[in-house]
């Protein structure tokens, strides 16, 4: 993992985000609230031992059997312990989670070494687990020898920190590793700028609350080589310098992300005033998406088994079997807590499926869980404001689906579809969908173009459907079936 490393590059996010880590001595002010709330009475019905105990989830920790893999892994990989915290629901949804959580983790390259969950009514305000659990999770850290512990949630900087002296190791939370799984596999100029922004807005609410008690800064170094003159100056604590340099970066980042995201909006326009549909295929991370999109289209879309593998949307052009024309393209997959943060950040991207003619809304039906899944994408589908694009829902995997599972999606969700992108199953009832459910090419025209309007004529070709062509001394002579806002420009060349 790289959130935290200081890598040297002056004013970067990364490393402001590790200066300001090491120093994240931020002590949230402990309020009346706070008080009440940690010596409240507890009004679960559970046994106190059962709600208090740190449960070991079985399972979770990664087998390294051969001891070079071992070696080798402790140099390249952090070693982690995770922590969750158990508030409501049953104890196979805090599993599940706790599993997304070492996915996540390994995604970003760690290597689980255990994994505890703790029942309690509330997240502790001070230490997010309680100080005598957390005391107990330093010996489980102690004998794994592990130099990470991430906690499933988002903490406050407070929590962190308190808990980061306890534990001896560093402690970060959700947000931070889904920042770093980001960082990490931003691969445009536009997804980097926008993975830089989110950790920076991520660093300064954890910038919050410094102040005063922070020691002067003794001038100079802190600005970097860019910084110069009006970034320091004498008496400045260092939090308003690091507040200063942030925001500077954060407005010069908001800058170059609006300018990459108007000329996608004049790639967009085209698109719309060409009337070639739009076709978004969204989803869950790690549902299929790309494979999907691989699948129908051979694009060749990088598939892994990790979370967030795709974050550069990709555009296909693809034809439905009675030759119309529609553009497919993969998303950033959604998850579940998906850090505000990130939601601004990708708000252009993931805008993109709210201007789509149809969304592909994949859900893994081999995941334990699929309904969360779907309800958690839903959720950022209204966020975004694409709740009223039709959706077909499309369940993938079922080559690995458990049956019970399926049927009870089946039952929540009448009308989706079955298919797995692996064996091609269903795929081509997908295909028939999709094309049922695109606008249709409800003009039939007859024409005769003139040769200097070939525009048009390769408008047809790519938007309509052909019945027949000839070319004449005059131009070109077509019957085809077209879309309404074609067939308005075709008629003044129609012709018998
Ligand atoms: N068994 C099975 N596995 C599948 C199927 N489709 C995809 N997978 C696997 O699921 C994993 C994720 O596939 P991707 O296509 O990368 O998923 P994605 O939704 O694009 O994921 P992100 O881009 O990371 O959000 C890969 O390991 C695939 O091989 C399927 O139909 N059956
Ligand atoms: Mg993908």
């Amino acid at each position: 993992m790289n959130t935290f490393v200081d890598r040297g590059s002056l004013d970067s996010a990364e490393e402001i985000f590790a200066e300001a880590a090491d120093r994240t001595a931020a002590v949230r002010p402990y309020t009346a609230e706070d008080a009440v709330e940690a010596g409240s009475p507890d009004q679960g019905e559970l046994e106190l031992a059962e709600r208090h105990a740190l449960r070991r989830v079985e399972g979770l920790s990664t087998e390294l059997t051969d001891v070079s893999e071992v070696e080798q892994r402790s140099l390249r990989l952090e070693r982690v312990v995770l922590m969750g915290v158990w508030t409501s629901g049953t104890q196979q949804d805090a599993d599940n989670s706790l599993i997304e959580l070492k996915h996540l983790a390994e995604t970003a390259g760690a290597a689980v070494l255990e994994g505890m969950t703790q029942r309690r009514r509330k997240p502790d305000p001070a230490t997010y687990i309680g100080r005598g659990k957390a005391e107990e999770l330093r010996e489980a850290v102690e004998s794994t020898g592990a130099d990470t512990l991430v906690c499933d949630g988002e903490l406050a900087p407070g929590q962190l920190r308190q808990l980061e002296d306890i534990v001896k190791v560093k402690v970060i939370d959700r947000t931070a590793l889904i920042l770093d799984i980001f960082a990490q596999h931003a691969r445009s100029r536009e997804g980097k700028a926008q993975v830089e922004l989110a950790q920076l807005s991520y660093l300064v609410t954890r910038l919050r609350g410094w102040g005063t008690t922070l020691s002067r800064q003794a001038g100079g170094r802190a600005g970097g080589g860019n910084g110069g003159v009006g970034l320091r100056g004498p008496g400045e604590t260092k939090i308003e310098t690091d507040r200063r340099r942030i925001s500077a970066r954060m407005s010069k980042l908001r800058r170059q992300i609006s300018h990459m995201a108007t000329s996608r909006d004049v790639k967009r326009d085209k698109r719309q005033t060409r009337q070639v549909p739009a076709v978004s295929i969204s989803g869950y991370t790690n549902a299929g998406k790309s494979s999907l999109l691989n699948r129908l289209t051979n694009a060749g879309v990088l598939v892994h088994d990790e979370l967030f593998a795709t974050l550069d949307p990709t555009v296909r052009q693809a034809r439905t079997p009675d030759g119309r024309a529609f553009t497919l393209s993969d998303t950033v997959g959604f998850v579940r807590h998906l850090p505000h943060e990130l939601v601004e950040a990708f708000r252009s991207t993931l805008e993109e499926v709210a201007d789509a003619d149809l969304i592909l809304h994949v859900v893994d039906a081999s995941h334990p869980d699929p309904e969360q899944q779907l309800s958690s994408v839903r959720e950022v589908f209204a966020e975004i404001g694409a709740e009223d694009v039709p959706e077909v829902v499309v369940l993938n995997k079922t080559d690995a689906a458990d049956p019970l599972v399926l049927k009870q999606l089946r039952a929540k969700e009448p009308h989706a579809l079955e298919v797995s992108a692996h064996t091609g199953a269903g795929i081509e009832e997908l295909i028939a969908a999709v094309a049922d459910a695109l606008p249709d090419l409800d003009r039939e025209v007859r024409v005769m173009l003139p040769y200097d309007r070939g525009d048009l004529v390769s408008r047809v070709y790519e938007e309509g459907r052909i019945v027949e062509k000839e070319h004449t001394g005059e131009g070109t002579r077509m019957h085809a079936y077209v879309p309404r806002l074609l067939a308005g420009k075709l008629d003044e060349y129609a012709a018998v």
